[in-house]
């Protein structure tokens, strides 16, 4: 599968890149960033982190506030972070910030006008690796890391695919998507009226079901502006706490929703992470 660059970076002795791509799997032309370590450039495979953004954001929000690129140099990590969506001129939209582009929740959707395009699942889990996996010098290691609806796409992919990922992590995670107006309006509209299908991209429902076994960190900020209404943090909790499931749960006061709390503690995820990926 061909990519073409369209813009390099030096950052901390990596580099920072992002590439245009078609999609088969969302019929449309995609772009994703890279941060590639400089253990790369002397030919060594590394792990890859995928990262899973938040509503509203494309491949940019993360490699340009995260502050990522020290850490990941250090540790030897390639990051890639896809945009949130299919995007393009003839790809269903919808006037809220929280529904159609910037807003593809990481599910395959099953109802018009969405279905020809938005198959993020399909996306991150199979033809964004193959793409990476035929294009850079990586190991076969992965782990999975997101923020917000891209926590929720993190923490949901890693409980299905248990043998693809060796870690998960998360900030401000939307745990329960089908007990929230933002998971609400999405699942009804990507995926219609039937529970059934709702469940399999819910983490509490997932963790529920599963012995899981992939470590877990969830790191909430306690003055998050959609802790109550949209994140539920508690609803995981008390799950995890139930089938002492590997998940840490951290709290931390004074903290909101946004990229200055991932910038806090995005060290302390990549360095959770490289434990596994090492
Ligand atoms: N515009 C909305 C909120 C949008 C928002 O806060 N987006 C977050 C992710 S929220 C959950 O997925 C985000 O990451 N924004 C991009 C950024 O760079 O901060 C509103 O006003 O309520």
């Amino acid at each position: 599968m061909s990519i073409n660059e369209i813009s390099a970076n030096k950052s901390f002795e990596g580099w920072h890149k992002q590439f245009t791509h078609s999609s088969s799997v969302l019929n449309c032309e995609m772009r994703f960033a890279v941060y590639l370590p400089p253990q790369m450039e002397q030919g060594k495979k590394v792990p890859v982190l995928y990262w899973l953004s938040g509503l509203t954001c494309t491949d940019e929000n993360f490699m340009q506030k995260a502050g990522a690129h020290r850490m990941a140099a250090e540790l030897g990590m390639m990051i890639v972070a896809p945009d949130t969506s299919p995007r393009g001129d003839d790809v269903a939209d919808d006037d809220g910030y929280d529904l159609g582009k910037g807003a593809g929740f990481y599910v395959n959707a099953t109802q018009e006008p969405w279905s020809k395009h938005y198959q993020m699942y399909d996306y991150v889990t199979r033809e964004l690796p193959q793409i990476i996996e035929g294009n850079f010098s990586v190991s076969d290691k992965k782990a999975i890391a997101g923020h917000s609806m891209g926590g929720h796409g993190a923490l949901m992919i890693a409980l299905r695919n248990p043998e693809m990922f060796v870690s998960a992590s998360a900030f401000s995670p939307i745990v329960n998507p089908m007990n929230c107006p933002w998971g609400q309006k999405a699942f009804t509209a990507y995926l219609g009226d039937d529970k059934d299908e709702w469940q399999q991209y819910d983490s509490c429902y997932l963790l529920q079901q599963a012995e899981q076994k992939t470590p877990m960190l969830i790191s909430q900020g306690q003055a998050d502006q959609f802790l109550v209404e949209q994140l539920k943090t508690e609803a995981l909790e008390a799950i995890a706490h139930e089938k002492s499931a590997p998940v840490t749960i951290e709290r931390h006061d004074g903290y909101d929703h946004s990229y200055y709390f991932i910038a806090s503690f995005i060290e302390q995820h990549l360095k959770f992470h490289a434990e596994y990926l090492s």
